[in-house]
């Protein structure tokens, strides 16, 4: 009998090899507007799977809503099932020099997050996949998309630790800020860290691209037709690196 995830619900042959993790279920959607073939897995507490195809070359897109905890049961459950290869695609905060509309490629990420913990991180860098990272940094040059590669650190709190609502919290994101610029961080988000550590702790590879969408300073925020317009942009340059690995190669 074929086996099954707990919670995303799919079972070992409705899922690929290569598997995009999105946080917004609206996103899986939207992309799975843009593949060939779609098959929709029965859904479970918003977290909406598809597999299709592109390029010919078999993916699954799952999403998983926000933050590390709910990420890496997906990434897990996947991983349970047979998928070897996870890229993370989503939004980031940008810390200087990155610039709004800027595509951001993880080296590594830092994280003192729950998740990143109990995967056995201790809060230094966790490496994403080198053969992943090289096919990324492939497809935002072909697609002539402005882009850096570097340092994430990711946060359980967002309202704490990224973004002030209350004049209290204020001087507490900006502490957290500066450190951030001290050690090198480019952009923020809230699971590139665990996801990465419980890849390794997994034995699967993982990645990590981002658009930078927020200004850590001013909070201004890209939305609207130019969101959509990245948003296509970042699917079709993810799609383009998930085909454009090797079978037989260890990303
Ligand atoms: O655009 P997504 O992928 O959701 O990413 C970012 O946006 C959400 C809220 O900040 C978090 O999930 C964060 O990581
Ligand atoms: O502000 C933002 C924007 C995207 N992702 C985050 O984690 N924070």
């Amino acid at each position: 009998m074929a086996k099954r995830a707990w919670y995303i619900g799919c079972d070992e042959n409705e899922i690929a090899d290569r598997v995009l993790l999105i946080g917004d279920p609206g996103r899986v959607s939207r992309l799975a507007a843009i593949l060939d073939d779609v098959h929709w897995v029965k859904e479970n507490r918003g977290l909406r799977t598809i597999s299709g195809y592109h390029k010919g070359v078999r993916v699954t897109a799952s999403a998983f809503g926000m933050g590390g905890p709910i990420a890496t049961i997906v990434l897990h459950e996947l991983a349970d099932l047979g998928a070897a290869t996870f890229l993370r695609i989503g939004t980031s905060m940008a810390l200087p020099p990155v610039k709004l509309g800027e595509f951001l490629i993880a080296s590594e990420a830092i994280g003192t997050d729950g998740a990143t913990l109990a995967y056995g991180g201790s809060g230094g860098p966790v490496a994403a996949a080198p053969r992943l990272v090289e096919t990324l940094e492939r497809a935002v040059t072909a697609a002539d998309i402005p882009w850096r590669k570097g340092r994430f650190a990711s946060f359980d709190g967002f309202y704490r630790d990224m973004f002030s609502l209350e004049a209290e919290t204020r001087q507490r994101v900006a502490d957290v800020r500066r450190n951030l610029l001290r050690e090198g961080v480019l952009v923020t988000d809230m699971e590139s860290s665990a996801i990465f550590t419980a890849a390794r702790a997994l034995g699967v590879a993982a990645g990590s691209l981002c658009v930078a969408t927020v200004d850590s300073e001013t909070q201004a925020k890209i939305d609207g037709e130019e969101m959509d317009l990245l948003e296509r942009r970042l699917f079709l340059t993810a799609l383009d690196t998930l085909a454009g690995l090797q079978p037989a190669e260890p990303a």
